[in-house]
């Protein structure tokens, strides 16, 4: 960048003001921009900042901050333990852009939540030197001082407001740039439909880093590539027996013609383009997707309630015709399989157009260069086909909907195989629990765009096989169980299973509300008395309310409710038992996923908010 003549310049070093804060860094200048008027700055730990000709400072005139000063006057050491910045050095394993953020513990109120989180600024990473007496009290000073809360509530309202978007797209006063160590550059892809992005991907390194393998990395994805399947057959054949343990030896395979049934193949499909017709219906609302790192935000269609509602009156319509729901009972094996195959279709598909699509549409994880891994993972987030969202649909519809439909069934099942007027307690409890989760997640569709497979996860087989065969084929194994094991409930039994179901989902729908509902807008009055943690992401971390009582509230929930599931089924046997363990697994798993992901995201802020919520996922336990 050629220098024109200003005050300082490219090379110099001198002391620039962390945005929101009253401390100074040392840091290199990078270059000016005369048309925003901002100085490109870089810190020593490599995070890069545009700032303002006021915001820095020549080097003399300041002095090394004595520490304890620092911490002792913060009134968020009254809440950490260990705020040594050498300590955090030590501790935090991967350090991004947030470690240099001033790490801040904000009791916000409705009416000064901005002036609350510039006092409350109270830790910082780096060693922070402050100004002379001498330095202060000149006048340049006094200009600075009213000028600091101009430029730094600046830095608030950007990442109140619109943080995500604007941070990511270099907007407002100050900007807080990826770091360059955030991940290993891959070699740009483009579409060749698209010469012009082509070039410019192909001139400008991609930013697209890859994440650590998960899963087990290669070997972990040709397993789970066969044994998921595997696994799904193997619950459905257990179903079936009379002594279903899921401890038990496997049941001999049967002949392999009986998976294959054509008609079963033409139902799938037919549900599927059902589904997909509700989808694209221009009823409901166009929600806004989180941020991308292009900053770009997706709208999605969120007419989910719509859908579970119109499905319900047509299968209504079509029992009340004669149609034998039973069929879904009797030929559980065949849909299985031929979801199974629309799933591998599928994920073959995503697969080989993820190969054209651009760097900047990629997942972080999914990219290693292993076909077995990516095609496993998912390579593109989100995966379109004009305006239809591939995985928020399949997420969000067949096999959710599915899963209620065919627990509908079993019911009708259990009916006809014990010549019941109605079905059992335990069937009952079963059929609305599931229905609640169902129904109450189409409701609040909106909050599933700030979740992790929406907002990190790319769409491959693990999610394609997810959500249209494990969920609809594994998630109903305790109505399909109780069609051939009954199990009868008293009532002081129902009235407990029902308790416990309806905290679980107290916690579950609370705590998700409130993160989704924090995401959308931090500065919702409704929020304002909750603690957070600013990032230097320019996002903030809740760290009180449910976010503060355990790192994951919604797991726990989630949990509770999971455990209502399967006590109407009595412990006779492990298979409806099953999803309780499976959960318990892919919850610790994600839980573990996350954390790597969110100290990647941000850094010491990160650490700090673990510091504060000791507990994962369980109060005191875990
Ligand atoms: N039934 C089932 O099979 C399954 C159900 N679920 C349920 O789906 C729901 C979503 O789960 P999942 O996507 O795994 O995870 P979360 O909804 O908990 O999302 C995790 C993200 O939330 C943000 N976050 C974390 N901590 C905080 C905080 N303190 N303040 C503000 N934001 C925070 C982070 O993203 P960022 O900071 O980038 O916004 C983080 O990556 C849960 O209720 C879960 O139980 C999940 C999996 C399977
Ligand atoms: C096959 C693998 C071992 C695991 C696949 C995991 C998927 C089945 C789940 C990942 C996250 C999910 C969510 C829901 C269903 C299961 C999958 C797809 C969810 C849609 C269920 C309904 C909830 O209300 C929810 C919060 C919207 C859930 C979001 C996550």
């Amino acid at each position: 960048m050629k220098m024109p003549t200003v005050k300082y310049q490219k090379g110099d070093t001198v002391m620039g003001r962390w945005p929101g804060s009253s401390l100074y860094y040392q840091v290199k200048v990078l270059g000016f921009d005369s048309k925003s008027q901002l100085y490109t700055v870089i810190y020593k730990d490599g995070t890069e900042l545009e700032l303002k000709e006021q915001d820095i400072k020549n080097v003399t005139g300041f002095q090394t901050r004595s520490r304890s000063r620092s911490r002792s006057r913060s009134p968020g050491r009254r809440r950490s333990r260990s705020r040594s910045p050498a300590r955090t050095t030590r501790r935090s394993s991967s350090r991004t852009a947030a470690a240099v953020a001033a790490t801040a513990i904000t009791e916000s109120t409705q009416s000064s939540r901005r002036d609350t989180r510039l006092k409350d600024t109270v830790e910082v990473r780096l060693s922070p030197v402050e100004q002379t007496k001498a330095a202060e009290n000149s006048s340049n000073n006094k200009h600075e001082k009213k000028e600091e809360n101009n430029t730094a509530s600046k830095v608030i309202e950007k990442s109140e407001a619109k943080v995500e978007a604007e941070s990511e797209k270099n907007q407002g006063p100050y900007n807080l740039r990826r770091r360059k160590a955030d991940g290993d550059a891959k070699p740009a892809e483009a579409k060749p439909d698209q010469p012009e992005k082509k070039a410019k991907e192909a001139a400008a390194p991609s930013t697209i880093p890859s994440a650590p393998l998960d899963f087990g990395g290669k070997i972990g994805a040709y397993f789970w590539l066969l044994f998921l399947p595997a696994w799904v057959l193997f619950v459905i054949l257990q179903g079936n027996l009379t002594d279903p343990s899921l401890i038990n030896a496997p049941p001999p395979l049967p002949p392999l013609d009986t998976f294959w049934d054509a008609q079963a193949l033409c139902f799938v499909i037919l549900w599927i383009l059902f589904q997909a017709l509700l989808y694209i219906l221009p009823v409901g609302k166009l929600s806004e997707g989180m941020p991308l790192r292009s900053g770009v935000r997706l709208k999605y269609r969120t007419n989910g309630f719509f859908a579970i509602m119109v499905s319900a009156i047509v299968v209504a319509v079509a029992v009340h015709q004669g149609a034998d729901l039973t069929y879904i009972h009797s030929h559980f094996l065949q849909l299985a399989t031929a979801t199974f195959i629309i799933s591998v279709l599928l994920s073959i598909y995503l697969y080989v157009r993820s190969r054209y699509a651009a760097s900047e549409e990629l997942a972080l994880g999914g990219n290693s260069g292993n076909v077995v891994y990516d095609f496993f993972k998912g390579r593109e987030l989100n995966p379109r086909i004009k305006n239809f969202d591939l995985k928020f649909f399949c997420e969000m519809r067949p096999g959710l909907i599915g899963w209620c439909l065919i627990n509908f069934a079993m019911a009708l099942a259990e009916m006809k195989k014990h010549n019941l007027d109605a079905p059992s307690y335990a069937m009952i409890l079963v059929n609305l629990f599931q229905l609640l989760y169902v129904v109450d997640g189409l409701w609040n569709e909106e909050a599933i765009l700030t979740t992790m497979d929406l907002m990190h996860d790319g769409f491959g087989f693990m999610l394609a096989f997810g959500d249209l065969v494990w969920v609809p084929f594994t998630y109903t194994l305790q109505a399909y169980y109780l069609v051939l094991h009954p199990n009868a409930l008293s009532l002081p039994a129902v009235i407990a299973i029902v308790t416990l179901k309806l905290i679980g989902f107290y916690i579950f729908r609370k705590s998700n509300s409130e993160k989704n509902a924090f995401r959308r807008n931090p500065s919702n009055p409704k929020l304002s008395h909750l603690k957070t943690i600013p990032t230097a992401t320019g996002k903030s971390l809740l760290v009180s309310g449910w976010w503060g009582v355990v790192r994951h509230p919604n797991y726990l929930g989630d949990l509770i409710m999971a455990l209502a599931w399967s006590l109407p089924c009595g412990f006779s046997h492990l298979l409806p038992w099953y999803y309780m363990i499976y959960f318990i697994i892919l919850l610790v798993h994600r839980d573990s996923r996350d954390m790597s992901e969110c100290r990647r995201k941000y850094g010491s802020a990160w650490d700090e908010y673990c510091r504060t919520v000791r507990y994962r996922i369980i109060p005191r336990v875990y």
